[in-house]
């Protein structure tokens, strides 16, 4: 399998570093372009990986390719590789937020493979929940789809009018739970240690409960009921965190991200 990567920044950077970490699935050649390219140039040693300015270089070069510009700039990268996209070669994953497989169908034709992604930056150390949709002629590709981001992570494949929910949920997630991590380090340094070990307790703490639901399979609140002693610490601190808002306060940033993403 041969790899490009359309707009290596943010996004695309992690990618490639979580496809260059992993050793699942064997590709061939990795092609990661960038209007500019100078960030990149400590990549160009590597053997299997090749940078460029040049989209439809890549798109010749590559069989299945991802495009990770921002949604302003996906028009243009469309219209410039349209003429080399070849139906039966090709699948094409999009990881842009807001833009639907019909906007790229509209460009480069409904016989083309399409998978609409929805990773996160946790791709460059395997952990994305990956989010997919495809079209019709995708259906038959999505495995090539599932190879790549089920070696980086989770995936689910979903309906496509759920993709700016799962956006909101697992892209921005990330974002989200950083705050969430930074303000229990911020409460540790108050409560006495120093920064460097507050964050080591909040990092492995937020760890730790997301991997017991992940292992139990439990809800929430049957891990919460063993941690709350009666008339101890935990249930008087969770009732002040909910008399201050806490859930309240995070479902309402995530709706007020979701109508934000709607408009983009
Ligand atoms: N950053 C994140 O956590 C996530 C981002 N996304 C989506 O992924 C996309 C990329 O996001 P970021 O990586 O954060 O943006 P970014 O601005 O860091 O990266 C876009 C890259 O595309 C390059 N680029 C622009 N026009 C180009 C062209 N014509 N040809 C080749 N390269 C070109 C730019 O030089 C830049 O390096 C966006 O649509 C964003 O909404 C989705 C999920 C998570
Ligand atoms: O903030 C944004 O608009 C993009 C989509 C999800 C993550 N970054």
């Amino acid at each position: 399998m041969k790899i490009a990567i359309l707009g290596t920044g943010n996004l695309g950077y992690s990618i490639a570093i979580g496809i260059l970490s992993q050793d699942n699935f064997k590709f061939k050649n990795l092609y990661l372009t960038k209007r500019n390219t100078e960030s990149l140039e400590g990549w160009s040693k590597l053997p299997n990986v090749k940078i460029s300015t040049e989209n439809k270089r890549a798109v010749r070069f590559s069989d299945v390719i991802i495009i990770a510009v921002q949604p302003a700039q996906i028009q243009g990268v469309l219209d410039e590789i349209k003429e080399v996209i070849n139906p039966k070669r090709h699948t094409v994953i999009s990881v842009v937020t807001g833009r639907k497989i019909a906007d790229i169908e509209a460009v480069l034709g409904t016989e083309v493979a399409i998978v609409r992604s929805m990773p996160n930056t946790a791709i460059s150390v395997g952990q994305s929940m990956t989010c997919l949709s495809v079209n019709s002629r995708g259906k038959k590709n999505i495995e090539f789809a599932k190879t790549i981001f089920n070696s980086l992570g989770q995936t689910m494949c979903i309906e496509e009018n759920l993709m700016q929910a799962a956006t909101v949920i697992c892209a921005s997630g990330i974002a989200f739970w950083m705050r969430l991590i930074r303000a229990t380090t911020q409460g540790a340094v108050q409560l006495g240690f120093d920064a460097e070990e507050a964050q080591e307790l909040s990092m492995q703490t937020a760890l730790g409960a997301a991997s017991l639901l992940i292992k139990s399979g439990n809800h929430p609140e049957q891990e919460i009921d063993k941690v709350t002693t009666p008339s101890g610490c935990t249930i008087e601190g969770l009732n002040e965190m909910e008399h201050q808002g806490l859930s309240s306060s995070l479902i309402r940033g995530l709706v007020t991200s979701f109508e934000k993403i709607n408009q983009i």
